[in-house]
């Protein structure tokens, strides 16, 4: 591990628009990509695979610290590849039951501790843009910028709803709202690592913004973190 590597930490709650940032950046900068929420939704699909209970908690941490996943860039489509035990996952683990799921594992204090080293683990020889809840505040509390993206909950919904439907899944908006309303209390509420801003985070309400426009404002606080000697000079 290069501790000394950056790190820029992007959290917020789901659909605030942290993976789209997070690509975007890893484009412009060179830098590798930690999907935490990835990790969680593994995690939960395993679990769904092997009929542990969610709350299992006993049996979920040993499911954790031995979790048989890659991740792994395939260069063909420019995304990232998720194996779960020698079968592809990438996007069996991008559907609102799951998402659930891995909100009801991610409450578990234990899980978290047992996923901890796997997530610092990704901080290697190029920077590291880290998406999630606690990046900021528990995983990477060292980093160079701390930035939090929020919505509102109804724009958010909205945003996931377009996405689901266009990979032809069948949803509703006002059940993807109730959702997203559901994961928002249990992710902000649990007793470990909620969803909070780092103190030293910067916060940005994407509810009015697209996705060209949060990356240009995510942009100018990474310059400015340069400017204020946070960070070094990036060669981007
Ligand atoms: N600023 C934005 N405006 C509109 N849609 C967006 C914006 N940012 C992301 N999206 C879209 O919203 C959905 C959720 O974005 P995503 O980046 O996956 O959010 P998160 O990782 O925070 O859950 C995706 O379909 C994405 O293309
Ligand atoms: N660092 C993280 C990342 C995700 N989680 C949990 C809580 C989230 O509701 C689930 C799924 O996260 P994910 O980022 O994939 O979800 P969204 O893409 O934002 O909808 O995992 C977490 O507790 N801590």
């Amino acid at each position: 591990m290069q501790a000394s590597m950056p790190v820029i930490t992007i959290d917020g709650p789901s659909g605030s628009g942290k993976g789209t940032v997070c690509r975007l950046l890893a484009q412009k900068l060179g830098w590798d990509v930690l999907d935490s929420g990835a990790i969680y939704r593994v995690l939960a699909l395993a679990a769904l695979h092997h009929q542990i209970a969610l709350d299992n908690e006993e049996a979920l941490v040993p499911l954790a610290a031995n979790l048989d996943v890659q991740f792994s860039f395939d260069t063909q489509s420019e995304s990232s590849k998720i194996i779960l035990e020698g079968e592809e996952v990438t996007h069996g683990i991008r559907n609102e039951e799951v998402g659930a799921a891995a909100s009801k594992v991610a409450a578990l204090p234990r899980v978290r501790e047992a996923l901890l080293r796997r997530q610092r683990a990704f901080r290697g020889d190029a920077g590291l843009i880290a998406d999630g809840r606690d990046m900021g505040t528990v995983v990477f509390p060292e980093a160079n910028v701390k930035i939090f993206l929020t919505a509102s909950a109804e724009e958010r919904a909205e945003r996931r709803f377009k996405e689901l439907k266009a990979k032809g899944l069948d949803v509703t908006l006002s059940g993807l709202l109730i959702d997203i309303k559901a994961r928002d209390e249990r992710d902000t509420n649990r007793a470990v690592a909620p969803l909070i801003p780092a103190e030293d985070a910067v916060s940005l309400d994407t509810t009015e913004l697209d996705a060209e426009q949060v990356f240009a404002k995510v942009m100018s606080i990474i310059d400015q973190a340069v400017v204020d000697g946070k960070l070094a000079k990036l060669s981007k």
